[in-house]
C-alpha cells in the first residue's frame, strides 16, 4: 500500500541526506523518482545536502498542482514509480493535499522531508498539513545538538549570533553563518524559550553576576 510519509526533523538533522540516500537505493534498484523541492540553499532545481551530495529537482511554483504535474508527465509517457518532496515546509498546504492524491489516486509512495516549526516554534502550514495528512510521521533518528548538549528541538534564527523573534517566517539561510549575517541555529526548548544561543551563552558566561568589589 502506498503512503505518504513526512521525515521531520530541526534544520541540520539530515534530511536532505536522507531523501538523497532514499532515492540511491531506489534509481540503483531501476526505479525512478520524481523530485520535487523548493527554495534549496543550493539555488533552483537542487536538492542539496550538507554532506556535499545534490541531485537535480522540479522547483516547485506558487500555486503549481503537483498531481497535475505528475498526471502530465505520466501522461506524456514519463515514469515516475515515487515522488520525493524535499524543504516541504514550503509549500502549501494545497500542494500537500495534491501530495496525498497522488498516494490515493497514483498508487504511488511520497516521501516529503520539511522541519515542521519556524523560528517562532509555529507551524509552517505546509508542515501542518503534513501532520494532518501524512499516513507517518517520521522524527530524524540523527539528533542535531543545542550547544548544552541536549537535543535539539527548535529552530533559532539569529543575527550576529543572537536569537530574534520578529521576521518573515521564511528567510532562505543556512546555520553556522558569521557575525551580522541572518542564519539559524537548533536549540534545546529551553534554551530557544530563553533566547540563549551559543554565542550569547558564551558572553553571559565570560561576564561575571557580580562586580568585583575593589578595594578601598
Ligand atoms: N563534515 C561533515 N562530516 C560528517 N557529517 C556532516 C558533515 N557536515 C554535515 N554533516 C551531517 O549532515 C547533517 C546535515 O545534513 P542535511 O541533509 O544537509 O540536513 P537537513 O536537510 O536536515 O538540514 C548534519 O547534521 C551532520 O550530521
Ligand atoms: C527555521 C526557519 C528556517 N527557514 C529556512 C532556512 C532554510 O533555508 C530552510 C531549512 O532548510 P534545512 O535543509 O532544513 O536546513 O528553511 C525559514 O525560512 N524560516 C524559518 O523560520
Amino acid at each position: 500500500m502506498s503512503e505518504l510519509v513526512f521525515f521531520s526533523g530541526t534544520m541540520d538533522c539530515g534530511k536532505s541526506t536522507l531523501a538523497l540516500q532514499i532515492e540511491h537505493n531506489r534509481s540503483a534498484r531501476g526505479l525512478v523518482g520524481m523530485i520535487f523541492t523548493r527554495d534549496d540553499r543550493a539555488g533552483e532545481g537542487k536538492l542539496s545536502s550538507r554532506l556535499g551530495l545534490v541531485t537535480d529537482a522540479v522547483e516547485v511554483e506558487d500555486g503549481q498542482d503537483l498531481y497535475a504535474y505528475v498526471v502530465d508527465h505520466l501522461s506524456r509517457g514519463g515514469r515516475a514509480d515515487y515522488v520525493i518532496a524535499d524543504e516541504a515546509q514550503f509549500l502549501a498546504p494545497e500542494q500537500i493535499d495534491q501530495l496525498a492524491r497522488v498516494v490515493d489516486d497514483l498508487g504511488l509512495d511520497v516521501y516529503a522531508f520539511g522541519i515542521t516549526t519556524d523560528f517562532r516554534s509555529k507551524l509552517f502550514p505546509g508542515s501542518q498539513r503534513l501532520v494532518e495528512l501524512a499516513d507517518r510521521v517520521e522524527v530524524l533518528q540523527v539528533e542535531a545538538l543545542c550547544w548544552c548538549g541536549a537535543r535539539a528541538t527548535h529552530n533559532a534564527r539569529t543575527v550576529g549570533g543572537v536569537m530574534v523573534v520578529e521576521g518573515a517566517q521564511v528567510v532562505v539561510g543556512d546555520v553556522a553563518r558569521s557575525a551580522d549575517e541572518i542564519g539559524y541555529e537548533v536549540l534545546c526548548r529551553r534554551h530557544h524559550r530563553r533566547r540563549m544561543t551559543a554565542a550569547t551563552s558564551r558572553a553571559a558566561a565570560l561576564s561575571p553576576d557580580v562586580l568585583p568589589v575593589s578595594p578601598a
